[in-house]
């Protein structure tokens, strides 16, 4: 076994190394001890928005998942052990645990680790909540098993898995209870496409509960009953736990290979993708960095350009990741947020649009939702021609689409930073098809 490079998991992240690899005219081997494609094929966006594309469409839950089961076959078959193999990458099916700095196990295989890049991906976080154990409590790693839908169905927390999954459930005919910890939905984007998203919900028949945190869980008669320190318990079939990740760093050996991991457990990793250890790499969910098929997708060219490169390396931008939450209406956020750009850019200013001025959106009956710009001062010129492009947020009908496509929100007032950011369209909206083929 004669390689340049080992790849660690065959997710977003891994397959963009192994590719970059390639691209660069080395040898990597990829271990992955799932089939390559990982959350995002399998567990993830894939699944996620095949079904919430069918409940939006009116099918039924049978239907629905038939069409998850192909989608996620279709697109598995474009990166499984056959299609890597004719591209040139060497995939080995186990998993991998450091043994020391230059060495893996695979499996009982003593595989070399001259130059590696560990994208192991991520895994749900379980609450530590007395009794969620005694529940039969779903993940995103089980919930698209379901053949199915509950009648009921309680989702723990209020983040982009619990909103996106929770409407699609409600569009099937499930009685659905949303429990968010903080004070509102999504409470990562601006408030005001929180309020938007809840609006909705409530419309759409959905409970939602803020400020809420489960501290009991129970089974009472076959169905599932979270009590809280206030208020009311919620009693469903169902409970779905969506309430963040955890990297998938336990059982690596990272010690062995001298790789350090932050107090959550992801591997510290250099805006270059290093790691504390020389020569070994990281990239995707298991840096705890932004969890996005797209940023894990980047995070591994870069730490594979980097593995293998002798001269300057790249360095990854988390501003450069917009991200799209796929509810309906979408919430589409191009970094900074109003709040974020209020505490670093002080004199930054929101240009704000309500989609009940937008003509398209008058004629579709959808004027939920709003475009925001948040612009600031230009060097020189001030606020001439608008000042500065610095983010955006955009909640409405295919909101996603919109914050990607090529001539937005630049114009005349263009900022190479914007200008680098609408070139990572984000997972999976159409706009994608503008990128170049996988082997870029
Ligand atoms: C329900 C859901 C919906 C999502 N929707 C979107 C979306 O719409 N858009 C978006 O951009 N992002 C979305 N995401 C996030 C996105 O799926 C992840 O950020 C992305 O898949 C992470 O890729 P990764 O390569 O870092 O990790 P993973 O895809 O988790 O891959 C890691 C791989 O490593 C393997 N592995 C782990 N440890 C070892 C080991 N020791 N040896 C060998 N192999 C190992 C695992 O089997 C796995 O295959 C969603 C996530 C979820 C859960
Ligand atoms: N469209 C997309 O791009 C997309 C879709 C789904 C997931 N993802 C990625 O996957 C990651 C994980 O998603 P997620 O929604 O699980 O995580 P998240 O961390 O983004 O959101 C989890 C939510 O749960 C809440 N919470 C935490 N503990 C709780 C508790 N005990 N009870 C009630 N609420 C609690 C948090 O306040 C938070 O709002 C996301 O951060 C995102 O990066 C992306």
């Amino acid at each position: 076994m004669n390689h340049d490079l080992l790849v660690i998991g065959g997710g977003a992240a891994g397959l963009a190394a192994a590719r970059t690899a390639v691209a660069r005219g080395a040898r990597p081997l990829l271990v992955t001890d799932g089939p390559p494609g990982g959350d995002c094929t399998f567990t993830g966006c894939v699944p996620s928005k095949t079904l919430i594309e069918a409940a939006g469409r009116g099918t039924d839950f049978g239907t629905a998942m038939r069409r998850v089961r192909d989608a996620v076959s279709r697109i598995a078959a474009t990166e499984d052990e056959a299609a890597l193999s004719a591209e040139g990458i060497e995939v080995l099916r186990g998993r991998a645990v450091f043994t020391s700095p230059r060495e893996a196990e695979v499996d009982g295989r003593i595989v070399p680790a001259d130059r590696v890049v560990v994208a192991a991906g991520s895994e749900p976080l379980i609450p530590r909540i007395r009794g969620l154990d005694d529940l039969d409590h779903l993940t995103n790693d089980t919930v698209f098993e379901l053949d199915a839908a509950p009648r009921s169905l309680s989702i723990l927390g209020g983040g982009p898995i619990g909103c996106e999954l929770a409407q699609a459930f409600a569009r099937f005919g499930t009685d659905v209870t949303v429990i968010e910890a903080r004070d509102r939905l999504l409470p990562s984007e601006d408030p005001e496409a929180s309020q938007v998203i809840t609006e909705r919900f409530k419309a759409e028949g959905i409970t939602v509960r803020t400020g809420a945190a489960a501290t009991r869980a129970r089974p009472v008669n076959g169905r599932a009953r979270l009590e809280f320190d206030g208020g009311e318990p919620v009693v469903a079939d169902r409970v779905l736990v969506a309430v963040g990740r955890n990297p998938a760093t336990a059982g690596l050996g990272l010690r062995a290979a001298g790789v350090a991991v932050d107090e959550r457990g992801a591997i510290r990793t250099s805006d270059r993708m290093a790691t504390t250890a020389p020569r070994v790499y990281a990239a995707g969910d298991v840096t705890g960095r932004p969890a996005f098929t797209h940023a894990a997708h980047l995070m591994g060219r870069i730490a594979a350009g980097n593995a293998l490169r002798r001269g300057r390396r790249a360095r990854f931008d988390e501003s450069a990741v917009p991200r799209v939450t796929f509810t309906d209406p979408e919430v589409a956020q191009i970094v900074p947020t109003e709040a974020e750009a209020a505490r670093n850019h002080p004199g930054a200013r929101a240009a704000h649009l309500p989609m009940s001025e937008v003509d398209r959106a008058i004629t579709a009956g959808r004027t939920d939702g709003f475009v925001k710009i948040i612009s600031d001062r230009r060097p020189w010129l001030g606020n001439l021609g608008g000042g500065r492009v610095l983010g955006a947020t955009i909640v409405g009908e295919r909101a996603g689409e919109l914050s990607t496509r090529s001539r937005w929100p630049c114009g005349p007032v263009c900022s190479p930073a914007v200008w680098r950011r609408r070139r990572t369209p984000t997972p999976p909206t159409r706009s994608r098809c503008s990128r170049p083929p996988r082997s870029s």
